[in-house]
């Protein structure tokens, strides 16, 4: 059985509280993309972990995968051992929600292959236990997120005249470190009215808490952004807390931009 975990970005995202638990509340739009990993699971077989594709750091033994598998395992000791293998494709540590997808698909994966028959509000608890953005990727539709971002509410947001331009210049961004940089507090407008603007005013509506802290410890973020801008991107914004950054341009019309040859660089048509 293989699936394709996709991506997501952030259109707006302010960090509105910090919680008793060391965690933040936040308000996020999350927006699917179609840049996608390759997650395949085979059995019966040993378990298993072997990747391809961009490495993945840290030992293969805490790879979101195997955790989301050992999590459902714990539950339902019927889980035969399975052989994973996941071909990565989605920037690592670029705020594009990668490894949070891969671990949503393989809950998702594991429910249909097992029958297991865990309902989405199930899946989205085992999701919560996994990463602040993994809850979203069961979903996987656009959505005003609060709390962690495990609290969704379906927006009917429609991009799809627009094309989007993915940049990630290979600058890792610790999300922790990222949190401890921002001083909480309730946006001047909520972001679930100020996203219903035309995206022609999302430029002076639509912002992103980390993007101060983070551009100023890598201008070259800011850069990219304002490359987007000036090259026709109708809306750009760094996507969640780094470093990858997205712009949103008239469909089929992104500019043909000459980036350093180290970035990685996605267009959605
Ligand atoms: C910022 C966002 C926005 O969508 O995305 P990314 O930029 O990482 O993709 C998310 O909130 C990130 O979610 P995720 O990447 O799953 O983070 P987690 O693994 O749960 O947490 C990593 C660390 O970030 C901090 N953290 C995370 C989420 C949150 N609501 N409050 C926090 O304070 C905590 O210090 C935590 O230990
Ligand atoms: N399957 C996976 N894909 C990507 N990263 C993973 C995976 N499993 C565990 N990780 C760890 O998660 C961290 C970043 O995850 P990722 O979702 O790519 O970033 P972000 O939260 O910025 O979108 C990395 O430090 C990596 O070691």
């Amino acid at each position: 059985m293989i699936v394709f975990p996709n991506c997501k970005i952030n259109l707006g995202l302010h960090i509105t509280a910090k919680r008793a638990d060391g965690f933040h509340d936040l308000e996020t739009v999350f927006y699917p993309l179609p840049v996608t990993d390759a997650l395949e699971v085979i059995t019966p077989g040993t378990l298993q972990f072997t990747s391809s594709g961009i490495p993945v750091p840290g030992d293969a033994a805490d790879n979101l995968c195997l955790r989301a598998f050992h999590l459902l395992q714990r539950d339902y000791p019927q889980l035969q051992p399975v052989n994973i293998h996941l071909h990565k494709h989605i920037p690592i540590g670029a705020g594009l929600g990668g490894g949070s997808a891969d671990a949503a698909f393989m809950l998702q994966l594991l429910n249909n292959k097992f029958q297991l028959g865990l309902t989405s509000g199930q899946l989205i608890d085992y999701a919560a236990q996994l990463g602040s953005d993994c809850p979203f990727f069961i979903l996987n539709q656009p959505c005003y997120a609060t709390g962690r971002g495990e609290i969704m509410e379906p927006l009917s947001l429609d991009l799809s005249g627009y094309s989007f331009l993915l940049v990630h210049p290979g600058i890792h961004v610790n999300t922790g470190w990222a949190f401890r940089q921002i001083t909480p507090q309730a946006p001047a407008r909520a972001l679930k009215e100020v996203i219903q603007l035309p995206v022609t005013e999302w430029k002076q509506a639509v912002s992103n808490d980390f993007e101060a802290s983070v551009f100023a410890a890598h201008p070259e973020l800011a850069a990219i952004k304002a490359t987007m801008y000036s090259e026709g991107a109708v809306y750009a914004t760094m996507s969640g807390s780094g470093s990858a950054v997205v712009g949103l341009f008239p469909k089929n019309k992104i500019a043909d931009i000459r980036w350093d040859a180290s970035y990685l660089v996605f267009k959605v048509n």
